[in-house]
């Protein structure tokens, strides 16, 4: 090893955001780094950064996000504090990342992935075919707002924001019967009494990358980019390199009505896409499998498939 270590006179600064989830996700990353390197904690300095989207969150609650501001609400601030030497790595959910990165950083570490699929949150039913006609859900994610109605036209589907607590409350005062979250994010935040059932890729497939962390940094410093190496794990990148080569082909990002999830069983990677029109009225599927060297291959093709399956007008969300 020819890195220079961080130590608690030189720690290597963390930034995150300052929500529940963003600091769980920074903790694991911390943890990891400290067990990767036989470090102790005082190593590592997180750093809390707020950014427009947090703060957005706050004054607007009600206004859907993508009517506030688009991509990089989340992560502007981060990254300036990156490419200005404020923090060394950044930890984000990679969901919410944009496929292409900024000039000087990158964004080649993941962690190992936690469970990709939707959490069906409900108080008083059982799954999405056990809605009562008419019922109302509550979401602010449009790929899941046009997933459900796609599958449930009768359903009503509302603006629901906020962290968990602030959903769980909605629920109770039957502002809505049901919700959903990422699995992810519940069991990150150990909400293990939240009453939720995990949807199958066969009723929803999740967002691009959801469940999987991903850690970002300047490009050309060494010491990062050879500590991140040794957290990274090949399979999760594998499959996210599978999927965020067919949102990116797609020219989408987390506000689109896309989905993907890829998988890897007896040494093949299936990868499996839907686009969506926003009102649900139409969605396209495929479903490849193909050596996993070739996720991004099949991605690209799978979205020039779809996209040339899709008629004028699909892509109203844009
Ligand atoms: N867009 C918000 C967001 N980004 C990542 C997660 C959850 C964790 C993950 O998917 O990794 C969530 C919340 C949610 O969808 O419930």
């Amino acid at each position: 090893m020819t890195v220079t270590l961080p130590s608690p006179a030189q720690p290597l600064k963390i930034g995150t955001r300052g929500s529940p989830l963003a600091l769980a996700q920074a903790h694991e990353t911390r943890a990891r780094l400290m067990a990767a390197f036989d470090l102790p904690e005082a190593a590592f300095e997180i750093v809390v950064i707020r950014t427009t989207g947090d703060d957005a969150a706050l004054i607007a609650a009600d206004r859907p996000l993508k009517e506030i501001g688009n991509k990089g609400l989340f992560t502007k601030e981060i990254e300036e504090q990156l490419l200005s030497g404020g923090i060394d790595i950044a930890v984000h959910s990679m969901k919410d990342m944009p496929t292409e990165q900024p000039e000087g950083l990158a964004l080649d570490c993941y962690l190992p992935r936690e469970d990709s699929a939707d959490a069906f949150v409900s108080l008083t039913c059982a799954s999405i075919a056990d809605l009562p006609q008419g019922a109302t859900v509550g979401t602010s994610s449009l790929r899941r707002k046009a997933q459900l109605l796609n599958r449930r036209p009768d359903l009503n589907v509302v603006e629901f924001r906020g962290n968990v607590q602030t959903r769980l409350k909605k629920l109770a005062n039957g502002v809505a019967e049901a919700t959903f979250l990422a699995m992810a994010g519940l069991n990150r935040l150990g909400m293990n009494d939240v009453p939720r059932r995990a949807i199958t890729p066969e009723e929803m497939l999740p967002a691009v990358a959801q469940g999987a962390i991903g850690i970002e940094r300047r490009s050309a410093d060494n010491r990062t980019a050879d500590m991140l190496a040794a957290l990274h794990h090949a399979e999760t990148g594998l499959r996210l390199a599978a999927e965020r080569a067919f949102l990116a082909a797609l020219d989408g990002s987390c506000e689109t009505p896309i989905a993907a999830l890829a998988t890897l069983a007896g040494g093949r990677l299936r990868l499996r896409g839907e686009i969506l029109r926003t009102d649900g009225s139409e969605a396209l599927a495929d479903d490849v499998t193909g050596a996993i060297e070739d996720g991004p291959e099949i991605g690209r093709a799978m979205a020039a498939r779809l996209l040339a399956q899709a008629g004028d007008g699909f892509f109203d969300w844009k």
